[in-house]
């Protein structure tokens, strides 16, 4: 069968991405979905996603890791999904749509998506790292020369060794201004370095003003493939309105054989 696909990048963490409004794709096909993520077998892509009906809202996403395996929240597979929804004329310019840890509004204004994220009540505070959660769990750590960092070693370590069988996705992170950090993360179910991870950076952004790092509440993260807005409040401890925001791109769209 030849399956139509779209390639989507947001700041360089990309996706296969799939129309399946009329069902057809197998989800429980984990060794397909990695075959497709494949960087050398397949199309190549940190994650899949596919995009479905929904009778809550404007449409439904389903997000796969690269590893085949249906998994937590993804921020810039969401913001690639809203673009490639305007893409499709599914939406106009803004939505709201359904995801796995619940309803996402979000707004497309050329190529840059600005998505609503989850509210975050907890953020763990650890001798020298956060943990918390921002629709995908998140460890939080400061170091010195990100740049020289061994992201895969290190990010590797965490993920497999204090996070136990469910893991955790591992954040690295360095601060440049008051309002401005550097980001490189170990993600979990890519089982390495993205160029970037937007439930992430949403995390640091988060774990930095909790700790003190940062007094901004619009703080704006660099990653390896690019560049990230995070906006949110804080009231009685808790963090909500929190906003992920940056560029969101189609680079290719095409079929390919495969026997589903
Ligand atoms: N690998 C993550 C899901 C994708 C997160 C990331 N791609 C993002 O943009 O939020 C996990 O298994 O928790």
């Amino acid at each position: 069968m030849e399956l139509q696909f779209f390639k989507y990048q947001g700041t360089g963490n990309d996706f296969v991405i799939i129309d399946n409004r009329q069902d057809v794709f197998p989800k429980n096909n984990t060794k397909l979905v990695a075959e497709l993520c494949d960087r050398r077998f397949g199309i190549g892509a940190d994650g899949l996603i596919l995009l479905e009906n929904d009778n809550l809202s404007d449409f439904k996403m389903v997000y796969f890791n690269a590893d085949g395996a249906e998994s937590s929240m993804c921020g810039n597979g969401g913001r690639c999904l809203v673009a490639f929804a305007h893409y499709l004329g599914v939406i106009e310019k803004e939505t709201t749509f359904n995801a796995v840890d619940g309803l996402h509004h979000a707004t497309v204004e050329g190529d840059i998506v600005n998505l609503k994220m989850i509210d975050v009540d907890k953020i763990h505070e650890k001798q020298n790292h956060s943990f918390l959660d921002t629709g995908s769990p998140h460890h939080v750590q400061l170091v010195k020369e990100l740049k020289k960092f061994d992201v895969q070693k290190e990010g590797k370590k965490l993920r497999y060794g204090i996070y136990g069988e469910s893991g955790s996705n591992i954040n690295f992170v360095e601060q440049k201004q008051d309002n401005a950090f550097d980001v490189r993360t170990y993600e979990r179910g890519v089982e390495g370095e993205t160029f970037s991870c937007g439930t992430g950076v949403t995390a640091v952004a988060l774990a930095m003003h909790q700790s003190g790092k940062t007094a901004a509440n619009e703080v704006h993260i660099h990653t390896i493939g690019g560049d990230l807005t995070i906006s949110f409040e804080k009231k009685g401890g808790k963090y909500s309105n929190i906003f992920l925001k940056g560029p969101a791109t189609q680079v290719f769209k095409g079929t390919i054989a495969c026997s589903i």
